[in-house]
């Protein structure tokens, strides 16, 4: 190779130097959703990503989803989801289905993928080691001014009420990296399917993470315009969920972020997780990809 060539690769990794050492010793929240696993390139990258940040000395806890492949699952089966602002609504079947296809395969499956590259992982289901309590969730639909809003519910799905780090510290400081299935355990002892965008938001407000980042199936949050925003604020997320923008599967990406933020966790993003090495780009580089998201506008 020519020289040249090599002192360009040595200014590329000089370019990390600023981001290792903002981010060493600290806890980076990873929301690996189920659209970004689509390909096995995609994921071994994944998780080549993960172990690099793990090897010099960055904390990296894994959440994901598995929307589609729990979908796939209930469709071989003969069940169709519904779905009520982002939120699968959930029978006691389909969640004894959402468990297996959740805990029993894509957890492994990344756990897997992290061990075949050289890394060490360990999956947890939110049940493991009372690591989330979750109480029901209930939809509530804004109904016409003079009216209350209606209340909808939608089973087996949970919100985050609690969570305990215990295990998370324990797997970390062993050198493992967490890898969490969004599964929830209710007073009741019961199983609760979670949005996997909620537990990332919780686990990192709960962490004090220094970043979130959530990789999803877009480039980050688009305008009505269908342009990337490259950074954006709480009050104007309230905005364009009000008109219609922000819909869908985003809704709940961008109310984790602001369960982050309201945490005090500094940075959050959401990301393309189609995009080869995006962890990488986002975390080590000078140049941010996808959609920033920040409690208010700096003055
Ligand atoms: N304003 C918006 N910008 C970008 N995507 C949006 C927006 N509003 C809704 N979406 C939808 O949200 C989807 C991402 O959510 P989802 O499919 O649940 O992802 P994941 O499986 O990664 O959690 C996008 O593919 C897009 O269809
Ligand atoms: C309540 C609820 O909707 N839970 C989700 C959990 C998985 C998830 O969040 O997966 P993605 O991140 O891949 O969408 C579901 O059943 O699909």
């Amino acid at each position: 190779m020519h020289m040249e060539k090599l002192i360009e690769k040595a200014s590329v990794l000089m370019e990390s130097l600023p981001y290792i050492k903002n981010f060493y010793g600290k806890t980076i929240v990873i929301k690996y959703g189920g659209h970004a696993m689509v390909d096995d390139e995609l994921k071994k990258n994944f998780a080549l990503d993960v172990i690099l940040m793990k090897y010099i000395g960055i904390n990296p806890v894994i959440v994901h989803g598995g929307g589609p492949q729990i979908g796939e699952t209930l469709k071989r089966m003969g069940k169709v989801s519904e779905f009520v602002n982002g939120m699968r609504v959930t029978d006691k079947d389909t969640m004894s289905i959402v468990e297996m296809v959740l805990v029993g395969k894509v957890n492994k499956e990344i756990v897997g993928l992290i061990h075949q590259n050289g890394g060490k992982a360990v999956g947890l289901s939110g049940r493991d080691g009372q690591l989330i309590r979750a109480k029901k969730h209930y939809v509530s639909k804004p109904g016409p001014a003079d009216q209350r809003p209606e209340i909808i519910d939608i089973g087996m799905v949970g919100t985050v009420e609690a969570v305990n780090v215990e295990v998370l510290n324990h797997v970390g400081n062993g050198g493992f990296i967490p890898v969490i299935a969004p599964v929830g355990e209710g007073a009741d002892g019961k199983a609760y399917n979670i949005n996997a965008d909620f537990v990332a938001g919780a686990i990192a407000a709960k962490l004090q993470a220094a970043k979130m980042v959530l990789l999803t199936d877009i480039q980050g949050v688009q305008g009505a315009d269908g342009n990337l925003i490259t950074s954006l604020t709480l009050p104007r997320i309230d905005e364009m969920i009000a008109e219609g923008v922000i819909h869908g599967g985003m809704i709940p990406k961008v109310e984790a972020c602001r369960i982050a933020l309201d945490g005090g966790v500094n940075k959050v993003h959401i990301i393309d997780g189609r995009v080869l090495h995006s962890v990488l780009l986002e975390i080590f580089t000078d140049h941010g990809i996808g959609t920033q998201i920040v409690r208010e506008a700096r003055s």
